[in-house]
């Protein structure tokens, strides 16, 4: 067991990977002028469980939490009250069962893309030649084949979330959890990403939480979409996406339409709206597809 998990606070999974509970966020803020500090709640009686296996995808208003959400998860934040478990056992840290992919790529700029994609297998110790057999793998499955010895500077937006997204595979985490991980690149190359994820998925069983700010990526990739709300941010109905597996082709059939037009009457019925919330005239929902370019 991990040194970030504490054995104490155990309790019975059955198939539930990832169980959060009545989690409440609270940043303390520095007041303009006296300076003084107010405490700002980002996140109020969030519960949500996902299920091994399950790929789940959380959409809301800009501000609503869900960063807030998945570092928590991540354990790189600690919610102010309530409790996030995995496989039972009390989140209180990072650790190697949780692959992380942010926005923005992150990659090491001075590695090449097969140094990137072994970097959590140095921290593992995995020996060299075991490494290197396990890199090619995850760069052959991000379909990265002959960009081995390249560097970062030396990628397109779309190759670079591959690293990224090869990187996080590489060293086996039982759970990704991936943060508007292709806001960055172009509508083409976002849907073949979200179909490379979905094969890489279908083969690899992870548990997945993907926050995205697009109803279309979120319908087309998740079991279940949370509709989150913000002041302060909340699930507000959690969406079975009912839709045959695989789903190639699936964005033009009327049940895609049907399921769209539901998340998006949810967000558009939030009348509150997130700090970085819609402009004037503009719904949420319209907000949230605009700024995915869907
Ligand atoms: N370190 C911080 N200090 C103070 N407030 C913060 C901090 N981090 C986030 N917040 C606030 O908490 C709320 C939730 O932020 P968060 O980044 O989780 O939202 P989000 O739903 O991921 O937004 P977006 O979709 O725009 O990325 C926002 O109102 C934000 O201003």
């Amino acid at each position: 067991m991990s040194g970030n998990i504490q054995a104490q606070s155990q309790e019975s999974a059955g198939d539930d990977k990832i169980v959060a509970r009545n989690i409440r966020r609270v940043y303390t803020i520095k007041q303009k002028g006296d300076g003084g500090l107010s405490e700002f709640e980002a996140i109020k009686q969030l519960d949500l469980t996902v299920k091994q296996g399950e790929f789940l995808v959380i959409v809301g208003p800009s501000g609503c939490g869900k960063s807030t959400f998945l570092d928590m998860v991540a354990g790189l934040a600690k919610p102010s009250s309530g409790e996030i478990f995995i496989d039972g056992r009390l989140i209180t840290g990072p650790d190697l069962d949780r692959g992380i992919v942010l926005q923005g790529y992150a990659l090491f700029p001075w590695r090449t893309v097969r140094k990137n994609v072994e970097f959590g297998l140095e921290v593992k110790k995995v020996p060299p030649k075991e490494r290197r057999e396990i890199s090619q793998k995850y760069i052959e499955l991000v379909g990265l084949k002959n960009f081995e010895e390249r560097y970062p500077h030396e990628l397109s937006g779309g190759m670079k979330q591959r690293v990224a997204i090869a990187r996080a595979l590489a060293y086996d985490p039982e759970v990704l959890l991936m943060d508007e991980p292709f806001a960055a690149v172009d509508a083409q190359t976002r849907e073949t990403l979200q179909e490379e994820l979905l094969r890489i998925w279908e083969k690899t069983k992870k548990t997945i939480i993907f926050v995205t700010h697009g109803i279309d990526e979120a319908v087309f990739l998740g079991d279940r979409v949370a509709v989150m709300t913000a002041n302060p941010g909340t699930i507000k109905e959690v969406v079975d996406i009912n839709l045959p597996r695989p789903r190639d082709g699936i964005r033009s059939s009327a049940e895609f339409g049907w399921i769209r037009h539901k998340i998006w009457q949810l967000l558009q019925n939030d009348e509150s709206a997130g700090a970085g919330g819609p402009v004037a005239g503009q719904s949420i929902a319209e907000a949230i597809s605009s700024s995915a370019a869907l």
